[in-house]
């Protein structure tokens, strides 16, 4: 199965709720864990035990764990073979991009089987080019991996550039959305989802972006729900007949309720996006 429908599956079988895993320093604190390799080892695992089964996809911000070094990133390897090993689909934010050769390796670090960081998919910067994600793209299909890029982000600072207009007058997001749409559908079977997602935050206004009317056979990652801001309710108001493609992404909303918390906040954080879903 490609990764757009292995997105596909993992969101009707639980809903829209993806649980970010970002180990602020404060939060570590908070759950009296140390600052430490071992601090964010110990904050991921518990994270993931307490989604798996609730949930169909975390999101491990690879920052947080990248801040610690080569400790960070063994316990980043461990955080995230563990949550594939529960069946959660993990998508690391590292959100890369570079030229392209630079992204081929960028690729193979997060897509070759065997990798010791190998995830199911990665978010993708479009703004050295798109044309630059073409290897990421194809090593990516080739492993049924898939990619999340930058389209509309859910920070305020991300205007400038991404409402600017090309030359044909489209918005960079829309130009974007239309390149990376055009690859899936070369990539893709009729009437399967594409593996090349797209970050579109539950913050963003689509008219303003110049995205609306958005709703591609692919999945979206949608940051913004929680601590910046959007509730579930955004889900329809934001992303309209899309909604039910989205992965509704929530870090610091849900890991506030620390570890004895977390499960709880899981379960109705996850039935909130189910309820809208269902009944509006
Ligand atoms: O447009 C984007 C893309 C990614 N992010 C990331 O999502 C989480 C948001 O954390 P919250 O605590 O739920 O605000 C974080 O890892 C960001 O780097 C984003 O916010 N916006």
């Amino acid at each position: 199965m490609n990764f757009g429908e292995r997105a596909r599956a993992a969101l009707e079988a639980h809903g829209p709720l993806c649980v970010g895993i970002d180990p602020h320093a404060a939060l570590l604190d908070a759950w009296g864990l140390p600052q430490s390799g071992d601090g964010v080892r110990e904050f991921g695992l518990r994270t993931v035990e307490a989604a798996a089964g609730r949930v169909g996809a975390v999101k491990p911000q690879v920052s947080f764990f990248e801040r610690f070094g080569s400790a960070g990133f063994a316990a980043l390897e461990e955080v995230i073979a563990a949550a594939r090993t529960a069946g959660l689909l993990v998508i690391a934010d590292a959100k890369r991009g570079d030229i392209g050769t630079t992204m081929d390796a960028y690729a193979a670090a997060w897509f070759m089987p065997g990798s010791p960081l190998e995830a199911d998919a990665l978010t993708v910067s479009p703004y050295l080019g798109v044309g630059v994600l073409g290897g990421t793209f194809e090593l990516a299909e080739r492993h049924g991996k898939g990619t999340f890029v930058l389209a509309a982000t859910s920070n305020p600072e991300a205007a400038g550039v991404q409402r600017a207009r090309t030359a044909s007058g489209d918005t960079v997001s829309a130009s974007v959305i239309a390149e990376v749409s055009a690859r899936n559908a070369a990539a893709t079977a009729e009437g399967e989802w594409g593996s090349h997602g797209f970050v579109v935050g539950a913050t963003v206004d689509w008219a303003d972006a110049g995205i609306a009317p958005f709703s591609p056979p692919a999945p979206i990652l949608g940051p913004g729900f929680g601590t910046q801001g959007a509730g579930p309710a955004d889900l329809r108001v934001r992303y309209g007949q899309a909604a039910a493609q989205v992965f509704a992404s929530e870090s610091r909303s849900i890991l506030a309720s620390g570890a004895a918390g977390i499960a709880d906040a899981i379960d109705a954080a996850a039935a909130a996006y189910r309820e809208v879903l269902q009944h509006g």
